[in-house]
């Protein structure tokens, strides 16, 4: 995450246009313009929808469903609009650490779950109906691929599990907030090192309780590696002028969890380093839980941007041409996530996300 002009700064909402907040955010700028998209962007505009997109059915957002009221969470509104108002939101606040650790899991209720777990049979019957479904690539843009239920059955109870210890415990999840009040409709927590929304920098520690970030798992960094092969396997196969990406070592990874009204604005990931920009290090996100619609585009401007459903086991991959690209989360489709997953790693309703990077 992390980045410029609108990193995951989402948007504007009214009374935090008043606010201090850093020059060039997402919050400076009025509603209309982000409607219109950035006077100063970094990327040059062009209209996306290549007939590959249309043939992925990579379509158009909704406009109602991108009104950048929808990408905040200002202080006073939370309980109405954000995660809080969701029963499964309990997250620190940026320097409000006393609040109670944010568990991503349902906790386990004795009494009820015999009565609503369903049988085993019925599951696996379910896995296997799932797993006939083959995993697939699909070419979004140049640099840019999106590895459809590549992660396994068993690697997602895997990353949710550990997740979840590691999001209860000493540098675990907690919900940015911003000086102005502003804060992300999610909870999230830092992997390796930790990445500050408030000065848009990457350090050892976070500066409102000094926790450091645990380390990132051995492996999801062999699951990284895996899909960047197979993504490249896919590259090659294809052919023509389409550029391979080079080999991530990821030293960072952000990991996200959105409640069914979590959101997350139109933003580019640029806090890592020049050299890491030059290279065309790839961004490596990972999908649990409930689908997303993820909105990209080379603008802020939602109105531009193509959209596509990411479901639990996607993997995207975005680097090389497509590195500093505009993109977000418009919405989480409840009651999307597989059964099969919610039955056994017991993640709450929801999305977890995982994005992988090289500082
Ligand atoms: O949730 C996602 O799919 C995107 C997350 C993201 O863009 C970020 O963490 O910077
Ligand atoms: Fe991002």
């Amino acid at each position: 995450m992390a980045g410029g002009d609108g990193i995951r700064t989402p948007a504007t909402f009214p009374p935090l246009q008043k606010a201090r907040i850093p020059r060039g955010s997402f919050h400076e700028k009025s509603l209309e313009q982000q409607k219109k998209g950035p006077s100063s962007s970094s990327l040059s505009v062009s209209s996306n929808n290549s007939p590959l997109q249309m043939a992925t059915q990579v379509v158009q957002p909704q406009k109602s469903l991108e009104s950048p009221q929808h990408m905040v969470t200002p202080v006073g509104l939370s309980e109405s609009l954000g995660s809080r108002s969701t029963p499964c939101s309990s997250g620190s606040v940026g320097s409000d650490s006393g609040a109670a650790p944010f568990d991503i899991c349902k906790k386990r209720d004795n009494k009820c779950s015999f009565k609503l777990s369903r049988s085993l049979l019925e599951i696996n019957r379910e896995k296997r109906r799932e797993m006939e479904q083959f995993s697939k690539e699909i070419y979004l843009r140049p640099g840019m691929v999106l590895l459809k239920k590549f992660l396994k059955h068993d690697d997602q109870v895997d990353i949710i599990t550990r997740c979840q210890k590691l999001g209860v415990g000493s540098g675990g999840f907690y919900t940015p907030g911003y000086r102005d009040g502003a804060k992300l409709s999610l909870q999230m927590m830092c992997l390796g090192k930790n990445w500050d929304p408030n000065s848009r920098s990457y350090g050892d520690t976070r500066p409102f309780d000094e926790a450091q970030p645990p380390s990132i798992p051995e492996v999801f960094r062999k699951i990284v590696k895996d899909a960047m092969q197979a993504s490249n396997d896919f590259l090659k196969k294809k052919g023509g002028d389409v550029e391979e990406l080079p080999p991530l070592s990821p030293d960072i990874c952000l990991v996200n969890f959105y409640t069914i009204s979590g959101k997350l604005g139109l933003h580019q990931d640029k806090d890592e380093t020049k050299p890491s920009f030059d290279k065309g290090l790839p961004v490596v996100s990972f999908s649990l839980g409930d689908t997303a619609e993820f909105l990209y585009g080379d603008t802020s401007n939602v109105d531009k941007a193509s959209k596509v459903d990411l479901e639990s086991g996607d993997v995207l991959i975005f680097g090389g041409k497509s590195r500093l690209i505009f993109h977000g989360v418009s919405r989480i489709k409840p009651n999307t996530a597989p059964n099969w997953l919610t039955d056994k790693a017991e993640l709450r309703p929801g999305r977890l996300n995982l994005t992988f990077r090289q500082h």
